[in-house]
């Protein structure tokens, strides 16, 4: 089997946080994984679990306290500026808000012509306008109905997929897509997982999609990663966590996607900040707090990751792994 496109190797980040950096957050917590080419992954996880966080190290965007990422065998921390810049030739994002993507007193036109200055600035009109019309095309937009034309003149879904456009001139070997379809309606939504698909089968992107709901998680990937308060409890092959959810929390997750049939009830869910707070100082396994099954070792000792079943991974003590 080939190396895979992206090595993410026991990545830590914590945040200091309250008065004076009293407070330290373990956002993410010896995290490791990889992604092969032309594979959908998916970061799942409920708000604050550190996904946007993982993303935002393997973009850059932001430094690892430790550990590391392996871009085709590279650690992207040690780029110069030249290799950054090539860096992000191969690997692009798409985020939640399309809007704050644009400046709305310019025309769509200049996302495209940001992304020839910054990589092509070499490339002339002509060749910039055709090279836009195909990707507006491979993205199901009609180049003549988009250019010219301002932000506030199209929807969010149709803005996303300008973004997704945008993104595409250069060809990425790995798209991030964080929270990229939560502000869309479902259907749009849809239309735009299909697209990341086609994407996909089309170019061989890798992409690694953040999202908190699983549903769309099942519905896109062939790898699902359940992250809880910065450390991965299962992961693996989509079809397989999704039959034999093993860990207490991906069960819960799944029982909690929404039923049709069933209608809202409270029930004492909401905690407070303290108790929140306090699950980042526990010696053992996160989810101890809310696990129907925590003995004395959930609370004491940190499960191993397992390998449960072929390309299924738990940490969790019910499956042994001392
Ligand atoms: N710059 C920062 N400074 C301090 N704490 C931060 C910072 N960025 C993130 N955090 C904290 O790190 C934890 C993980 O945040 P992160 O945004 O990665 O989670 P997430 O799973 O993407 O959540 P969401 O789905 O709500 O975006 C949270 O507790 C968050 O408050």
């Amino acid at each position: 089997m080939s190396d895979p496109l992206v090595k993410v190797e026991h990545l830590t980040r914590i945040f200091k946080s309250g008065l004076i950096g009293g407070f330290q957050i373990k956002a993410v917590d010896d995290v490791s994984f990889n992604i092969r080419e032309g594979e959908i992954i998916s970061l799942v996880g409920e708000s604050g679990s550190g996904k946007t966080t993982i993303g935002r190290i393997i973009l850059r965007l932001l430094p690892p306290t430790s550990g590391r990422i392996l871009f085709k065998g590279e650690d992207i921390m040690k780029f110069d500026k030249k290799r950054l810049k090539s860096y992000y030739k191969q690997v692009q994002a798409v985020f939640q808000d399309p809007f704050a993507s644009f400046n709305p007193v310019y025309p769509i036109d200049r996302v495209f012509d940001m992304v020839f200055d910054s990589f092509f600035p070499e490339t002339g009109r002509g060749e910039r306008d055709e090279l836009i019309a195909k990707s507006l095309e491979d993205v199901g937009l009609n180049p003549d109905e988009v250019l010219g034309k301002y932000p506030h003149q199209f929807s969010g879904g149709q803005l996303q997929r300008i973004l997704i456009a945008r993104a595409l001139l250069v060809e990425p070997s790995l798209l991030v897509a964080d929270e990229a379809v939560s502000m869309l309606d479902a259907s749009t939504r849809i239309d735009i997982l299909n697209l990341l698909g086609e994407v996909r089968d089309r170019l061989g992107t890798s992409v690694l999609f953040v999202t908190h709901d699983l549903a769309l998680g099942y519905y896109i990937s062939d790898t699902t990663l359940i992250m809880y308060r910065g450390r991965l409890v299962e992961f693996g092959d989509t079809e397989k966590i999704f039959k034999n959810p093993l860990h207490p929390y991906t069960k819960m997750l799944l029982e909690s996607v929404p039923d049709l049939n069933v209608k809202w009830e409270f029930k004492g869910e909401i905690r407070p900040e303290e108790e929140e707070r306090a699950v980042y100082e526990i010696a053992g396994c996160n989810y101890a707090p809310r696990c129907p099954f925590a003995t004395e070792k959930c609370w004491k000792v940190r499960p191993k990751v397992i390998e449960f079943e072929k390309n299924h991974w738990v940490a969790c003590h019910l499956y042994g792994g001392e």
